[in-house]
């Protein structure tokens, strides 16, 4: 349903950017396919390129050179209001854009046109799966944890029901029960669809005993550059914790 080929990002430096200098790249190379039902891992230490990727795949930023493809279909043939209602990226940071909770929830189905009822009925079901009490609904994000806000921003994602789901580490303000079941309701959504074709998934996630529960799929980004694609049985995830250790540990003495 979703294709990279050969996705290369670039980028300036303020004082490149009137020059003809090509940047300092940031995705290298990039080629992997996505199909329904897939639940992606993405790893990699930081500044690995693991957001940008993401970003790309929402257009919020374009390749320097590569194509992708949804459904085919090559993205810049696709209107970006059109595109990001089937690819949907919760980002780490999301805002509800001053509305409350119920507001936010809402809202995208309004501009649906989806009758007052069905709203009502979406938002239902996924307050109830995300757990989300009603009492939240008249608040606004600064009146939410950093949880609670994380929760919400899946939620409204999820009413939109989107071909592909991008999220940037939904677990990392969340206690661990409540990671656990985030993971098994997105399991469960790709497992047994309430659209067709099912929902793919593609999530950044530094928790690698989640990560291995919930992927069918791995990538590995390492420096923009993509190390490993693999289907998740084949994986040795223990060697796969050593490498980002090592990984990190490279990154953080470059940075001193
Ligand atoms: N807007 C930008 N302008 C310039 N460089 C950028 C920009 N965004 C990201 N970068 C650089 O691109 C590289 C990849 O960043 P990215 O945020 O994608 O990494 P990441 O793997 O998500 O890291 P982390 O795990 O720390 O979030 C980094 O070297 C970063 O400094």
């Amino acid at each position: 349903m979703l294709r990279l080929e050969q996705v290369n990002l670039f980028t300036r430096l303020k004082s490149q950017a009137q020059s003809n200098l090509p940047g300092y790249p940031i995705l290298q190379d990039i080629s992997f396919q996505v199909f329904p039902g897939d639940r992606i891992t993405i790893v990699g230490s930081a500044g690995a390129g693991k957001t940008s990727l993401l970003r790309l795949i929402n257009r919020l930023t374009e390749p320097s050179s590569g194509k992708i493809y949804l459904e085919n279909q090559e993205y810049h043939q696709i209107p970006v209001i059109q595109l990001r209602q089937q690819v949907t990226l919760v980002q780490q940071e999301s805002k509800l854009l001053g509305m409350t909770v119920g507001e936010a929830l809402a809202y995208p189905l309004i501009l649906r046109g989806l009758s007052k009822q069905q709203i009502q009925e979406r938002v239902g079901y996924w307050q109830e799966q995300l757990q989300i009490p009603d009492l939240w609904l008249g608040r606004t994000e600064v009146q939410l944890s950093a949880g609670q806000r994380q929760l919400v921003a899946i939620a409204r994602a999820l009413v939109i029901q989107p071909k592909i789901l991008l999220l940037d580490e939904p677990n990392s303000g969340l206690d661990p029960g409540k990671a656990s079941r985030l993971m098994n309701i997105l399991t469960q959504l790709t497992q047994t669809p309430t659209q067709t074709p099912a929902t793919a998934i593609l999530m950044i996630n530094h928790q690698l005993d989640l990560a291995q529960k919930f992927s069918t799929r791995l990538l590995h980004l390492q420096q923009g550059q993509m190390l490993a694609n693999h289907p998740a049985p084949e994986i040795d995830w223990d060697d796969l914790k050593t490498s980002l250790i090592a990984a990190e540990h490279q990154a953080s003495e470059e940075w001193i």
